[in-house]
C-alpha cells in the first residue's frame, strides 16, 4: 500500500503563507513517495491535535504539522500518546518557529521547508511529558511563565526572548521566589527558586545560547533553577545568558535530568509548556526518549547567525545591554 500522509496546516498562520503555498507543498510529499492530503486547522480547541489523533489511528505515515508553534505542539499531543505514531515533518509559518530552528528547518519559505523531506534525514527525537500534557520545547515555571502571559503576542512575535527580557526587566519586582522541592533523577533542590525551566532543544524563543549543549536525543531534560536573586542579580544572570556563560553560574543549578518534579511548598506555580499555561505544580515531568521520528535538516550547517542578523533582535539586545549596564557590579550578588 502506498505510503500516507496528512499536511495539517493553519490557513490563518504566517499571513497564510502555508495556505498559498498549498499545491507546491503537497506536490512535494507526493515526489517524496507519499499520497498527500491536507487539513485545514479550524478555530476550535485542538483541532489540529484530533486530526493528527485520527489520521495516526488510522495507520497514516506522515504527519505534517504546518503552521506556528502551536499547531505543532497541537499536533505532537495528538500523536504522542499513540502505540504506533506516524513519522513527523514541520513546516513552520508562525512567528517563532522554535522547533523548526532547532530542527534547522527553513522558515522564510514553506516550500523549501516542505522539500526537506527530499533530502529524507530523519531521526528520532525525544519529547516531554508534562502531567498529561507533550511538550518539545520548554516547560518553565515563575518568571517565564508570567512572562509568557504578559508579553502581547505582537510584541514576542518580534523580539521573540529578547521580550521576555526586556519585559521582564519591568516585571522582576513583581516576581517573588518560591519555595518548592525540585528532585531530579535523584537530587533534590529544597529551597527558593525564581524559576525553573525543563529544555529540550536550545531554541528557546529565538534565542540559542540558554542551552548551549542540548541534543535532541539524548533522553534528557536540560534542568535550569535559578536561585533567588535580587533585581540586579537576576539581570546580570540573564545578559550572561545572552551569550551563554550562565552555565557554570553559582546563582543557577544547570543539570541534565530524565525525570524532574517540581513541588511547591504553599504557593501556586503555574507552569507553561512550550509556551502555553500547561496546569500548576506539583507536576512530574518526564522525557520520552526518541519517541517521535521527525523529518529535520541533518546537514551541518554554518553556525546561526540568524538571531543576531535580526535587526529587531539586535536593537532589544542594546536595549537590554544599556540597562544592565548601568547596574553597579556589587549589586549583583545574590540575596539569599
Ligand atoms: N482556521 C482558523 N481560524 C482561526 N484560528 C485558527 C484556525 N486554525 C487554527 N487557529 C488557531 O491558531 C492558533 C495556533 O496558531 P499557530 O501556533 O499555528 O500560529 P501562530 O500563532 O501564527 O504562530 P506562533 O505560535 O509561532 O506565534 C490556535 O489558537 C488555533 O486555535
Amino acid at each position: 500500500m502506498a505510503k500516507r500522509a496528512r499536511v495539517i496546516y493553519n490557513p490563518t498562520s504566517g499571513r497564510e503563507a502555508i495556505k498559498q503555498n498549498l499545491v507546491e507543498i503537497l506536490a512535494v510529499f507526493e515526489e517524496a513517495g507519499y499520497e498527500t492530503s491536507a487539513f485545514a486547522t479550524t478555530p476550535e480547541p485542538d483541532s489540529a491535535k484530533n486530526e493528527a489523533r485520527r489520521v495516526g489511528r488510522e495507520g497514516f505515515d506522515l504527519v505534517v504539522a504546518a503552521g506556528g508553534d502551536g499547531t505543532i505542539n497541537e499536533v505532537v499531543n495528538g500523536i504522542a500518546p499513540l502505540r504506533r505514531r506516524p513519522r513527523m515533518a514541520v513546516i513552520p509559518s508562525g512567528t517563532t518557529n522554535d522547533y523548526a530552528r532547532a530542527l534547522r528547518i527553513p522558515r522564510e519559505d514553506p516550500v523549501q521547508a516542505a522539500k526537506i523531506v527530499l533530502k529524507d534525514q530523519r531521526f528520532k527525537m525525544d519529547i516531554g511529558k508534562a502531567g498529561e500534557n507533550y511538550f518539545i520545547n520548554i516547560a518553565a515555571g515563575g518568571l517565564l511563565t508570567e512572562l509568557t502571559y504578559d508579553v502581547p503576542s505582537n510584541l514576542k512575535s518580534v523580539f521573540g526572548y529578547m521580550a521576555y527580557l526586556v519585559k521582564g526587566a519591568e516585571m522582576l519586582p513583581r516576581v517573588k521566589p518560591v519555595d518548592m522541592d525540585v528532585e531530579f533523577d535523584g537530587e533534590t533542590y529544597k529551597g527558593k527558586a525564581s524559576m525553573f525551566f525543563l529544555a529540550l532543544t536550545n531554541s528557546i524563543g529565538g534565542f540559542e545560547q540558554i542551552v548551549p549543549d542540548a541534543s535532541l536525543d539524548d533522553g534528557k531534560f536540560t534542568l535550569i533553577i535559578v536561585k533567588p536573586g535580587n533585581l540586579p542579580a537576576l539581570l546580570h544572570l540573564m545578559a550572561k545568558a545572552l551569550n551563554g556563560k550562565h552555565v557554570n553560574d553559582r546563582r543557577i543549578i544547570y543539570r541534565k535530568a530524565k525525570r524532574v518534579k517540581v513541588k511547591p511548598v504553599d504557593e501556586r506555580v503555574m507552569v507553561n509548556i512550550d509556551g502555553e499555561y500547561g496546569g500548576d505544580a506539583p507536576m512530574t515531568f518526564k522525557n520520552l526518549h526518541r519517541h517521535i521520528e521527525m523529518y529535520a535538516n541533518l546537514d551541518k550547517m554554518p553556525d546561526d547567525a540568524v538571531v543576531a542578523s535580526d535587526p529587531e533582535v539586535q536593537e532589544a539586545e542594546r536595549r537590554f545591554a544599556e540597562e544592565v549596564d548601568q547596574i553597579p557590579d556589587d549589586e549583583t550578588d545574590l540575596d539569599d
